[in-house]
């Protein structure tokens, strides 16, 4: 059996503006192993980012429990971030006329990585993105696909066990996005890490997913594996098997917020 890395435990999230509450996050609960690649889906405003945000340690929860190897990371007053790493995505977050190799090296120097550790670490990590013959050139150079690259890079300093990916290929062209899904499969293929991630492309979280977890309306209402989903969707055709977007939106009623 593989080792649980994160554990979460019905967890709540009311939000107060000014006195009016709302309920975003009502009860998720989730476990994801060591190399499992693990997708939340559902429409927006279920509580998908919510819920990555209380994972990740950027949203205390109103109730609940997050456990990453074991550790209840809202119960000890200083959040330990190590085993978590987060890849924030998009077009910003790194300096353009730095290298790779410095920009990471910035970034190393947030995560506390001891000096002489700091260069097999970044090493180590552009190789795993297949950015190393890179390294040194300056990031503005770099297309969508390279900079997205460098984000999992980023994340990955430290030796997570955890990768958390909001809508990893959001804004990618096709190519680019498969060019992603490459690197994340071969990392987990590679390192063992868990990746838990959202996303609205039900292609992405059929190429992608060990295990599916429907959210709808702050709660879990399904999850499964791509075939136990679409199994149990119900949707049936004589000719040819049901794909995950069509069993998605036979879900898609069940998964409304109540008013
Ligand atoms: N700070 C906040 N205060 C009040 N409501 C919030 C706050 N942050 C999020 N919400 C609400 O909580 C609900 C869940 O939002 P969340 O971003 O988690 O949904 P989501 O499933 O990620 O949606 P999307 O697919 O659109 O990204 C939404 O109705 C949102 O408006």
């Amino acid at each position: 059996m593989k080792k649980e890395i994160l554990t979460v435990k019905h967890l709540q999230k009311t939000f107060d503006n000014h006195g009016k509450k709302f309920a975003a996050v009502k009860d998720v609960s989730l476990k994801i192993h060591q190399g499992e690649i693990v997708a939340l889906i559902g429409p927006n405003g279920a509580g998908k980012t919510t819920t990555v945000s209380m994972v990740g340690g950027f949203l205390n929860p109103s109730s609940g429990q997050v456990k990453i190897n074991g550790h209840d990371i809202w119960k000890s007053k200083h959040f330990d971030h190590s085993g978590i790493g987060v890849v924030f995505g998009g077009e910003l977050g790194f300096y353009g006329r730095a290298s790779a190799y410095d920009n990471l090296v910035f970034f190393a120097n947030l995560n506390k990585i001891k000096w002489r550790q700091q260069r097999s670490e970044i090493q180590r990590v552009l190789k795993l993105v297949d950015l190393q013959n890179v390294a040194n050139k300056q990031v503005w150079t770099f297309s969508r696909g390279m900079y997205q690259r460098l984000h999992i890079a980023r994340a990955l300093l430290g030796s997570p066990s955890l990768l958390l990916l909001d809508e990893p290929t959001n804004g990618l062209d096709v190519e680019i996005a498969k060019e992603i899904h490459g690197v994340l499969q071969k990392l987990v293929k590679n390192t063992g890490v868990a990746i838990l991630l959202t996303s609205h492309i039900m292609s992405e979280v059929e190429a992608l997913s060990d295990k599916i977890i429907l959210i709808g309306d702050g709660k879990v209402k399904e999850t499964g594996t791509v075939s136990e989903i679409i199994a149990k969707s119900s949707v049936h055709h004589i000719d040819r098997p049901a794909t995950l977007e069509e069993s998605y939106l036979a879900f898609a009623p069940e998964l409304r917020r109540e008013q």
